[in-house]
């Protein structure tokens, strides 16, 4: 049953990619399916997980067809690909790993008002700058480059590094460890200990840098620096709980975040 969730998924990425009416026969028998299933929540409904990545993707498809080939629209048409794959690929990861934990929510579009607000943020500073005398100041082609640049290391360390943890990462930090939990420190686990929030770090900064976003660009770099400092401090306290001279060992041969600059975040070091 779990895993139809996470297949209603992909069925919406692909229904989207082939854009038939088709799509519409099979939101309507996920629809039956949940109705005879009888889901107690909508958060756990097929239907609307379904209809979330064919969302993600169709407005992704309608930004390729009708926005302009000019350096600003291009980068939005980047910026709302970059925003299709990383929450469509939040979901396929972690209800690959966590069928039974998979809901709407796994998509990570709600998990807190300050993402959202910064998600809005940054399409009003890049629709702002279209209004002002001479946009082609703030948006420029180098920008976009370093940009994509930056957001293709951001998306191959996040996705990378949540397969890697495979059943060890969840969304939420764990407060109990659980018997299966083992500590990785192999593959992008030896780069840094904490590769995933490396990787939504690159990815939520570089977005900024593609779009030409300036003021963004230095208030998301600002804002997620001191949110992955809050959570790591958090999490290397539950860490060392479960796993004691194991984490402190690997500590010391790993570098926390961002390797060669150990004192990127303002989080106390373990030694
Ligand atoms: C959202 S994941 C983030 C993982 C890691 N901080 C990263 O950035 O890739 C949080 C969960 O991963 C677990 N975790 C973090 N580092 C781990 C490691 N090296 N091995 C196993 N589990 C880990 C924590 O216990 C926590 O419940």
């Amino acid at each position: 049953m779990e895993r139809i969730l996470c297949l209603s998924s992909f069925i919406g990425v692909i229904i989207s990619i082939f854009n038939s009416y088709l799509a519409i026969f099979i939101l309507a028998g996920l629809l039956l399916f949940d109705l005879l299933s009888l889901k107690p929540t909508i958060e756990k409904s097929s239907t609307l997980i379904a209809f979330t990545s064919f969302a993600l993707c169709t407005i992704t498809q309608l930004g390729f067809e009708y926005l302009p080939d000019s350096c600003w629209g291009i980068s939005l048409k980047l910026y709302l690909l970059s925003l299709c794959i990383f929450h469509v690929s939040e979901f396929l990861t972690q209800s690959y790993f966590h069928p039974q934990s998979a809901k709407f929510s796994t998509y990570l579009l709600n998990h807190s008002r300050e993402y959202e607000l910064a998600i809005i943020i940054s399409f009003i500073e890049h629709a702002i700058k279209l209004a002002i005398p001479f946009p082609e100041m703030f948006y420029n082609w180098l920008a976009l480059c370093i940009g994509i640049f930056v957001v293709v290391i951001g998306h191959f360390f996040r996705i990378g590094a949540e397969i890697n943890a495979g059943s060890n990462f969840t969304h939420l930090i764990q407060n109990s460890k659980k018997e299966t939990h083992t500590l990785v420190t192999s593959g992008f686990y030896k780069i840094c200990r904490h590769p995933s929030y490396l990787g939504w770090f690159l990815w939520s900064v570089g977005t900024q840098i593609m779009l030409g976003n300036i003021i963004c660009s230095i208030g998301f770099f600002i804002t997620s620096r001191q949110f992955f400092s809050g959570r790591i401090y958090y999490e290397e306290y539950t860490l060392l709980e479960f796993f004691g001279t194991e984490y402190l060992s690997y500590s010391k041969k790993t570098s926390q975040f961002m390797p060669f600059f150990d004192n990127f975040l303002n989080t106390p070091k373990i030694t």
